[in-house]
């Protein structure tokens, strides 16, 4: 075993997950999902939060088992022989119809980001530094897209815009046993134009591989640029949770995690049904540090720049000055 490979089986690396979208798209069934495929090494610490397991597959169940706020909790998990503290955070539904509340509601899911670019901001300006400290800000984003709609909506793009300034978002397709084969491609062929036309920059795998040694693996450079493009083409993510019934398969009769129809099974963790296996694969193993170097080195360093010409405005404000723009508030 070489020192780095030594290095990396005992370091445990956090990594922390939100999922947003417009209501009842399947981000709470999608956490409930990656729980249930996860490698837990230790079980008798955790604490899961009671909505997790609030579903709604009854009809009238839908309002109960709603996010009603925004939650998180860790856990400790083995992939591919590495510890990670893995944090998922899962945010209430955004609803359609109140376009102030919208605005609210992703205000708040963006306040929580940077509460977390805050604490590492606190941290960094101390004057003896904790090296134990915990790094909580969020590294990837998953934006859930309605597949009910053509592509992305007016208030889609106004989210996006937003999330792309603070935290890596990548886009999924949510519910996709809804759609045919070609109604899927179809959707994600819109979408990937919707998002190149209004520049909305979400995670991009090709660009991002070239700086990087995630794919120390392959050794043959034509294969790597190929896994990036092929990552690069699934974007937006498909994505199907399974449902609440137990369902096995009736040639082995193993359990199944997935959806059962009169015509068929299926099979969530089956690549060829959605994309949940390659996307789980991508946050937990193979960009994982990808997103998280990004996070650091482009949203945190762009967030801590802004707080500091923000401080050092405030600071350059003479009483006057202050006087009278409080005085203008309280007329307004
Ligand atoms: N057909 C289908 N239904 C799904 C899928 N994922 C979730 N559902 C169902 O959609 C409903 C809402 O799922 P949730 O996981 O609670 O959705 P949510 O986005 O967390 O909901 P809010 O917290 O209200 O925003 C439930 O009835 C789920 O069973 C899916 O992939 N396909």
């Amino acid at each position: 075993m070489t020192p780095r490979s030594r290095r990396r089986k005992h370091a445990i690396s956090q990594l922390n997950l939100m999922v947003v979208g417009f209501k009842s798209l399947g981000k709470t069934s999608f956490i409930r999902m990656l729980f249930d495929t996860l490698r837990i090494r230790r079980e008798d610490n955790i604490q899961l939060p009671a909505s997790l397991f609030q579903t709604a597959e009854k009809p009238g169940d839908a309002e109960a088992a709603s996010t009603k706020e925004l939650y998180s909790f860790t856990l400790d998990v083995e992939e591919e022989n590495e510890k990670i503290s893995l944090t998922l955070v899962d945010c209430p539904g955004f609803i359609k119809d109140n376009e102030l509340r919208l605005d609210v509601q992703v205000t708040e899911a963006l306040r929580y980001i940077e509460a977390q670019f805050d604490l590492t901001l606190a941290e960094e300006t101390k004057v003896k530094r904790n090296p134990k400290a915990l790094d909580s800000q969020i590294h990837a984003c998953l934006y859930f897209i309605d597949n009910a709609n053509n592509g992305l909506t007016d208030k889609d793009i106004r989210i996006l815009k937003r999330l792309t300034a603070r935290v890596n978002v990548i886009p999924v397709v949510a519910k996709a046993d809804l759609l045919t084969t070609s109604q899927l491609a179809n959707l994600k062929k819109t979408i990937n134009r919707d998002l190149k036309f209004h520049q909305i920059p979400v995670f991009e795998f090709a660009e991002a591989e070239e700086d990087t040694d995630i794919d120390q693996e392959l050794e043959d450079g034509e294969e790597q640029e190929q896994t990036a493009s092929s990552f690069q083409s699934m974007i937006p993510f498909s994505l199907i949770a399974p449902e609440d019934a137990i369902i096995t398969d009736p040639n082995t009769s193993e359990r199944i995690r997935g959806r059962q129809f009169p015509w068929g099974i299926i099979d969530c963790l089956n690549p060829k049904h959605c994309d949940f296996v390659v996307l789980r694969n991508v946050l937990l193993t193979s960009h994982r540090k990808l997103f998280k170097d990004r996070t650091l080195e482009s949203f945190y360093e762009q967030y801590r720049t802004e707080r500091l010409l923000a401080r050092k405005a405030s600071k350059m404000i003479t009483k006057e000055q202050k006087k009278k723009l409080l005085e203008d508030l309280s007329e307004i």
